[in-house]
C-alpha cells in the first residue's frame, strides 16, 4: 500500500483529483469506480475546476457507483444518484448515460445486482476505484461481517451507518435501512484503487487498516491483499503522533 498523509482535507481533496485527473487524461476511455459520502465532495470539486480551467474531459469516461439506497428514486435529494449529479456529473462533460449507479427503486433486487455486475463486467471492470471508509471499517455498504468473495447485493445497514448518515437527512427516521452495494469481490477486482480518509473520527479505522490485520468483521483490512492501493489520509486522520511513523512511504 502505497499511503500519503496531507494537511487537511483541502490538500487531500486535490492530491485525489490530480490523480484521477492523471488516470483519464493517460486513458480517456478510463471506467472509473466512485464514491459518495462527505469525504469525496472535496475532489468532486476540484474535478469541476479542473475541467473548466484545464478542459479535461469525460466524454469518453465510464463511472460506475459503489452504492444506492434501497427505496430511492434518483429523483430523490438523498439518493446517491441525485449526489452524483450535484456534485459532479452536471458540471462535467459526461455522458449521463455512461455514469452508472445501481437502481435503488428496482422491482427486482436479484436481477438488478445482476445487472450492475454484467455491466461492470462488460466493461472489463473498473480502471480506479475511489472508496471512503466507514468509522466501523465499511467499504461501498458492506458492512462487517460481509463475505470477502461477496458481489453485487443488498445489505442492511448497520445501526451505526445509518446514525452516521442521518446527517444528511431531515431525520434519523428517513435514512433507508437498505442498499444495493458493489461487492467487497468485485472492489477488489478494481485495478487500482484510491482510498480517501479525513477528519479525526477516522483515525481508529485508519489504524486498524494500518496493522494489517484481514478480517471479515473490518471490511476494509481486504485492503491489505490488493496490489495497486493508494491511501490519502489527512493528518487529522493519520493521527499527529503516527505522522513519522507512516510518513509518505510504503509499509
Ligand atoms: O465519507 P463519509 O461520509 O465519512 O462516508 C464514508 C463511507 O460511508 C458511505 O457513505 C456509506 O455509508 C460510503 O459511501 C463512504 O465511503
Amino acid at each position: 500500500m502505497k499511503i500519503n498523509i496531507l494537511e487537511d482535507y483541502q490538500e487531500l481533496s486535490q492530491a485525489a483529483a490530480t490523480i484521477l485527473i492523471d488516470r483519464v487524461k493517460k486513458n480517456p476511455k478510463s471506467t472509473l469506480g466512485l464514491a459518495t459520502g462527505g469525504t469525496p465532495k472535496g475532489t468532486y470539486q476540484q474535478l469541476i475546476t479542473d475541467h473548466h480551467q484545464n478542459g479535461t474531459s469525460y466524454q469518453h469516461v465510464t463511472t460506475f457507483n459503489l452504492d444506492e439506497y434501497l427505496g430511492l428514486a434518483g429523483e430523490n435529494p438523498n439518493s446517491y444518484r441525485y449526489f452524483m449529479n450535484a456534485q459532479l456529473f452536471h458540471h462535467i462533460d459526461i455522458k449521463i448515460e455512461n455514469t452508472l449507479i445501481p437502481n435503488g427503486v428496482t422491482m427486482n433486487t436479484v436481477e438488478e445486482c445482476q445487472r450492475y455486475e454484467q455491466l461492470l463486467e462488460a466493461k472489463g471492470g473498473v480502471d480506479l476505484q475511489l472508496l471512503g471508509i466507514g468509522s466501523n471499517g465499511h467499504i461501498g455498504f458492506n458492512e462487517p461481517g460481509t463475505s470477502f468473495e461477496s458481489r453485487t447485493h443488498v445489505v442492511d445497514l448497520a445501526s451505526t451507518t445509518i446514525k452516521a448518515n442521518a446527517r444528511f437527512f431531515p431525520s434519523i427516521e428517513e435514512v433507508p435501512k437498505q442498499a444495493i452495494t458493489m461487492g467487497i469481490g468485485t472492489i477488489m477486482k478494481s485495478k487500482e484503487i484510491l482510498l480517501l480518509v479525513s477528519g479525526e473520527q477516522k483515525k481508529a479505522a485508519v489504524q486498524r487498516l494500518l496493522s494489517g490485520e484481514v478480517n471479515e468483521e473490518f471490511p476494509a483490512s481486504i485492503l491489505n491483499q490488493h496490489p495497486n492501493v493508494t491511501i490519502l489520509m489527512d493528518k487529522a486522520a493519520a493521527g499527529q503522533g503516527d505522522r513519522h511513523r507512516v510518513l509518505n512511504g510504503s509499509y
